[in-house]
C-alpha cells in the first residue's frame, strides 16, 4: 500500500559537539544494520562543512570502513585536487585519517571536465554498477545520504527555481551555471534522494537560523531543501544546533538513537 513520506525529524543539540557525537552513532548504527542485511553501506558525502562534522568516526572501532561505499552527492567539476572539489575536502577531513579502501571510494572521472554530460552520464554509470545489479529498484536505494544546506535553502547542487528541480529520470545530472560558484558541477538529483532510506541534513551555527526556519516551518516556499521527501520507508533527519534551530518552530523531537 502507498504510504506518504513521514515528516523530518528534527533533533537540536547544545553544542556542535555533542551534534558530531550524535552524528557518529547514527552513522554507526545506520551502517551496521546494512552491513548485516547486505553486507555493504552505500553512502554519498557532501562537500562544505559536512565532512569536518564526521570527525568522530574517525579512531571509532565501530565503523567497518571496509564495507563502506562512498560517492559524492554533488561535486564540483574541478580536479581533484582543487581546493573547490568536495572529494578532495573529504580527502584530507576524513578518507586521509581511516582506513578506507581506495576503490570503495567513487570520485568522478576527470578525464571527462571537458563535457560534463558526459561526466555525468559516467558517474550514473558508476552508481548503476554499485546499485542496479544488486538492487532491482529504479533508482538506487543509498542507506544514507549526508547533507548540508545552502543560505538560500539548496542542497546538493539543486538550487532555488533551477529546472533541475523538476528532473524525474535521471540519476545524475549536471549544471554549468551554479548560481554559486564554481559554476560547473554534477549532482544527484531528486528522485534518487527521495528513494533513500536516510537523508540526514547537518546545520550547525546561527547563520543557518532563518533558512533553517524557511524550509522545515515553511515547507510550500518549495526550497530544495524541503523537497527532500525519501517515499516510504525512507526518512528525513536534521542534526542541527540550538544556535541554528533559534528561529525554527517545527516541532523538535527527543533525541533517541
Ligand atoms: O558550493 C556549495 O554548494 C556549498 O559548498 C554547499 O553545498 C554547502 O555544502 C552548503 O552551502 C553548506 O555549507 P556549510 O556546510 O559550510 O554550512
Amino acid at each position: 500500500m502507498h504510504q506518504p513520506p513521514s515528516p523530518p525529524v528534527l533533533y537540536s543539540f547544545d553544542s556542535t559537539n555533542e551534534l558530531t557525537e550524535k552524528l557518529a552513532d547514527f552513522i554507526v548504527k545506520a551502517q551496521t544494520e546494512a552491513v548485516s542485511k547486505k553486507g555493504r553501506f552505500t553512502v554519498a558525502l557532501s562537500g562544505g562543512s559536512l565532512p569536518k562534522q564526521l570527525n568522530k568516526l574517525i579512531d571509532n572501532p565501530a565503523v567497518k570502513w571496509d564495507r563502506w561505499q562512498v560517492f559524492f552527492a554533488d561535486e564540483r567539476c574541478v580536479p581533484l585536487d582543487d581546493d573547490d572539489s568536495n572529494y578532495n575536502l573529504c580527502q584530507k577531513e576524513l578518507f586521509s585519517k581511516v582506513p578506507i579502501p581506495e576503490q570503495n571510494i567513487h570520485p568522478i572521472d576527470v578525464s571527462l571536465l571537458d563535457d560534463l554530460e558526459e561526466l555525468a552520464d559516467a558517474y550514473e554509470k558508476a552508481l548503476i554498477s554499485e546499485f542496479a545489479q544488486k538492487d532491482s529498484a529504479r533508482f538506487p536505494v543509498f542507506d544514507l545520504i549526508l547533507l548540508g544546506i545552502g543560505p538560500d535553502g539548496h542542497t546538493c547542487s539543486l538550487f532555488p527555481d533551477h529546472e533541475l528541480l523538476t528532473e524525474e529520470d535521471r540519476w545524475v545530472a549536471y549544471i554549468e551555471n551554479s548560481p554559486k560558484p564554481p559554476p560547473r558541477r554534477i549532482t544527484l538529483t531528486f528522485p534518487v534522494l527521495n528513494h533513500s532510506l536516510r537523508v540526514v541534513f547537518v546545520a550547525a551555527g546561527e547563520s543557518k537560523a532563518e533558512i533553517l526556519s524557511t524550509i522545515l516551518d515553511n515547507p510550500e516556499a518549495g526550497l530544495p531543501a524541503s523537497r527532500v521527501k525519501p517515499s516510504h520507508p525512507g526518512q528525513v533527519y536534521w542534526y542541527v544546533d540550538n544556535a541554528a534551530s533559534a528561529k525554527v518552530k517545527y516541532q523538535k523531537s527527543e533525541y533517541r538513537l
